[in-house]
């Protein structure tokens, strides 16, 4: 039974319908059958009248195909993408979707039992089958892909699947070597010094070969005294360039140092400077991989890229001279060839840059990953999400191999293309050259060292162009450098504001309107007016969302009002110096971050005033800091970061850090909320206490979402879709009725 069916295996006939792309389609199919075979599929089911449907593309139409095709006993394959051209005689039918790549579904019952045998009984044979489809799809892919890897192929195309957020605009060559002799130039000595060194050294370098040639040739002719002379020179010139040589490395290093530290200090100040809004937009990784690798990558331009560029256009130019004076023929046809090499040359510069630009946006995308899920790892873990985070990491680090791998694939075709050309030059130099001994046109010293200098040349045409190619992808990456670096500061630092000499407290939110200028559709604040006394507490209580920290950035000037302005004792809050401001300002954040180090240093943080471990100790008693820290191991000294506390010991530490500034005006934005019922009840009492210090009178704002924290406040605001509601006292408010009474009944609800 078995060898019958394999007769009919090799006796089945394939009759294929296609109107175009037959002949790879005619490939695949062969393929395919040959896949089956190797598949050991129940033979008996591949008939001689076999129709097999399998997956083509949607311009592949298809004709129906007509019955008289199985009487005539072929078996039939037919690709198609649609799958409604079924045969209604006995058919093996597999449908396959074009996307999915997978058999969909079995053959009906009316032609799925064929010779006996049923089909869709065998999940063995159905799964082989899927494979058959699968490796015929990857096929037909691969087919299609191979025209697109040829120079000037669409697969070499870098925007079709890398979608990165490109925002500076490009850089020249030039403009980007000026920028960097901008930060070098204090140290121009350097500079001069690795040039100087560098001329020196290729010259030495470059007549090396000259004097080689010329005492073997004088050794050949028992010329003594010349040979002693050329012997003499050659090892000056050995010296030379050796001494020459470690200096000019030595002084291109220490250029190197100086650029990345002069554009890392320069990067960061001009990040530090810019408004709170830009930090919106942009991402922590993204910042700090500017910092990073980007500086790191534009370093090497002086070090290395214009250093050896310059090293090989002495030492080509040299040899190119020699070369024109020893046989100007021969020298003109090795110019032709380092032209052609010139000319890929910058072709492939100009495709590395592009590559080198994305595939910093890419690293960057891939840091800032990393950096939000570390950060994050807390949730992460919580979430068992660390799977996806892996996925989301791995995506961005598959792009950057997708890159890498089209760079790499570059650097192989200008490998090839040097090698050719390398190669011609010898050709053509032992052919020519050759040529010209055997007529007595030229000696063969001449030849040799023309072989050698033209060696020489192609050699540094080759070492320009890889090192241009390196200075392009370093241009590339400085593009987004630059463009953060000139970036000009927030006018809040470029601006003297006024320095009052007696301030009072005295804070009026005269119809102020703001939106974000991430969003600017949405208007956060509306038309607000609000005055708070010397000497008041003021709370702004209000439902999530309702604009109340936004209030306090506006006060704290992070952001400027879109309308309307703030008056500090009567002056405009734009028009006084933003650092005199601060300083006098305690701010409680929501949730108060710590800097990675000691708790003492951490309460210091940002205090212009010369204070001694026993302040820090009394702000931190004030606090009710001062047990948990002493219980510390290491008390004052233990060091902390953000994660090390409790939130509400955070709180505390946040709390006595306001308080040791000894603010004139102080800002408690849901300060309160990480504590306990004890801690809340004596900050609550320090607070009031250092209100009521009749030494140093401070105007409070307290944000709370615990109503009873704010129960004593002189006055209360109620905020609602960022408008205020309700203003008065909190006897006042609960009298009015309104939203304010109907949050503390709904929160008295809740503790009931
Ligand atoms: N940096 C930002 N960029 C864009 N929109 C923001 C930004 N910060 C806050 N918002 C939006 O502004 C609105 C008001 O936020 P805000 O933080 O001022 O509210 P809130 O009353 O303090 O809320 P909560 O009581 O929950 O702290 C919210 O809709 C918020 O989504």
């Amino acid at each position: 039974m078995k060898s019958n069916v394999h007769n009919h295996w090799r006796a089945m006939c394939f009759t294929i319908y296609v109107n175009k792309k037959t002949a790879s389609f005619a490939g695949m199919v062969m393929l395919c059958a040959r896949s089956l075979s190797e598949t050991h599929l129940p033979l008996p089911m591949f008939l001689p009248t076999m129709h097999l449907l399998l997956p083509c593309t949607p311009s592949s139409s298809l004709p129906l195909i007509p019955h008289h095709h199985h009487r005539n006993n072929k078996s039939l394959i037919t690709l198609s993408h649609n799958h409604f051209p079924l045969p209604a005689t006995p058919t093996l039918l597999f449908t396959s979707g074009f996307a999915s790549r997978r058999i969909l579904a079995t053959p009906p019952l009316k032609s799925a039992s064929i010779n006996g045998l049923s089909v869709q009984n065998n999940p063995e044979a159905s799964r082989e089958l899927n494979a058959a489809a699968d490796f015929l799809e990857r096929l037909r892919k691969w087919i299609g892909f191979l025209p697109s890897i040829f120079p000037g192929g669409r697969w070499w195309d870098f925007s079709e699947d890398v979608n990165v957020r490109v925002m500076a605009q490009p850089v020249s060559v030039w403009r980007a070597l000026a920028k960097m002799w901008d930060l070098v130039s204090r140290d121009r000595w350097v500079i001069f010094a690795a040039f100087s060194a560098l001329i020196v050294a290729a010259v030495s370098e470059i007549s090396i070969p000259h004097f080689l040639t010329a005492s073997i040739f004088s050794a050949q002719g028992a010329d003594l005294t010349v040979f002693h002379r050329n012997v003499r020179l050659l090892s000056l010139l050995c010296v030379t360039s050796g001494i020459c040589s470690g200096i000019r490395g030595c002084c291109f290093g220490i250029a190197n140092m100086i650029l990345v530290k002069r554009m890392r200090e320069t990067l960061y100040s001009s990040l530090l400077l810019q408004d709170i809004s830009f930090f919106d937009n942009e991402t922590v990784g993204d910042l700090t991989s500017r910092l990073g690798a980007d500086c790191q990558q534009v370093s090497r331009v002086i070090g290395n890229d214009l250093n050896l560029i310059l090293r090989n256009v002495l030492q080509g130019g040299g040899s190119l001279i020699y070369l024109l004076i020893l046989s100007w023929p021969l020298g003109l046809c090795t110019m032709a060839i380092c032209s052609i090499l010139a000319a890929v040359m910058l072709h492939y510069g100009r495709y590395q840059k592009k590559a080198a630009r994305l595939i910093q946006e890419v690293t960057a995308s891939a840091n800032d990953v990393a950096q939000e899920t570390f950060s994050l790892v807390r949730t992460v873990r919580v979430y068992g999400t660390e799977e996806e985070e892996h996925g989301r990491y791995k995506w961005w680090l598959g792009k950057l191999a997708d890159i890498s791998l089209r760079q790499s694939a570059a650097y192989g075709f200008w490998n090839f293309s040097f090698n050719i050309l390398y190669h011609s030059t010898q050709v053509i130099a032992v052919l020519f050259g050759g040529m010209s001994i055997l007529a007595g046109h030229i000696t063969a010293e001449k030849l040799t060292k023309f072989i050698l200098y033209s060696e020489w040349l192609i050699y540094s045409t080759w070492w320009v162009g890889d090192n241009i190619s390196n200075l392009m992808q370093s241009v590339g990456a400085s593009e987004k450098v630059f463009h953060l670096m000139d970036l000009s500061p927030s006018n809040q630092f470029t601006e003297r504001g006024v320095k009052l000499q007696r301030l009072t407290g005295h804070i009026e939110f005269l119809n102020v309107s703001f939106h974000y200028a991430s969003r600017p559709t949405v208007s956060v604040v509306q038309h607000v007016n609000i005055v708070v006394h010397p000497s008041e507490v003021v709370a702004i209580v209000g439902l999530s969302g309702s604009g109340k920290s936004t209030l306090v950035n506006l006060l704290l000037r992070l952001y400027e009002p879109t309308n309307g302005q703030i008056l500090i004792d009567g002056i405009p809050l734009k028009d006084l110096d933003i650092m005199w401001w601060r300083e006098r300002i305690g701010f409680v954040g929501q949730e108060p971050k710590l800097f990675r180090m000691d708790i003492s240093s951490n309460i210091r943080y940002g205090c212009t005033r010369d204070v001694k471990q026993e302040d820090i100790e009394w702000a931190a008693k004030q606090a009710y800091a001062h047990d948990f820290i002493s219980a510390l191991p290491h008390g004052y000294g233990t060091l902390v970061d953000d994660d090390l506390l409790s939130g509400g010991q955070k709180q505390r530490i946040a709390i006595a850090r306001a308080i040791l500034r000894d603010p004139k005006i102080l800002i408690l934005d849901e300060a309160t909320s990480a504590l306990d019922a004890e801690s809340e009840h004596n900050v609550k009492g320090v607070l009031r206490a250092v209100r009521s210090d009749s030494a140093s009178r401070r105007s409070v704002i307290v944000i709370a979402h615990r109503l009873s924290t704010i129960q004593a406040a002189d006055r209360i605001v109620v905020m609602d879709g960022g408008q205020v509601v309700e203003i008065g006292s909190h006897r006042e408010l609960l009298l009015k009725d309104g939203l304010y009474a109907r949050l503390t009944r709904k929160q008295a609800d809740a503790v009931a």
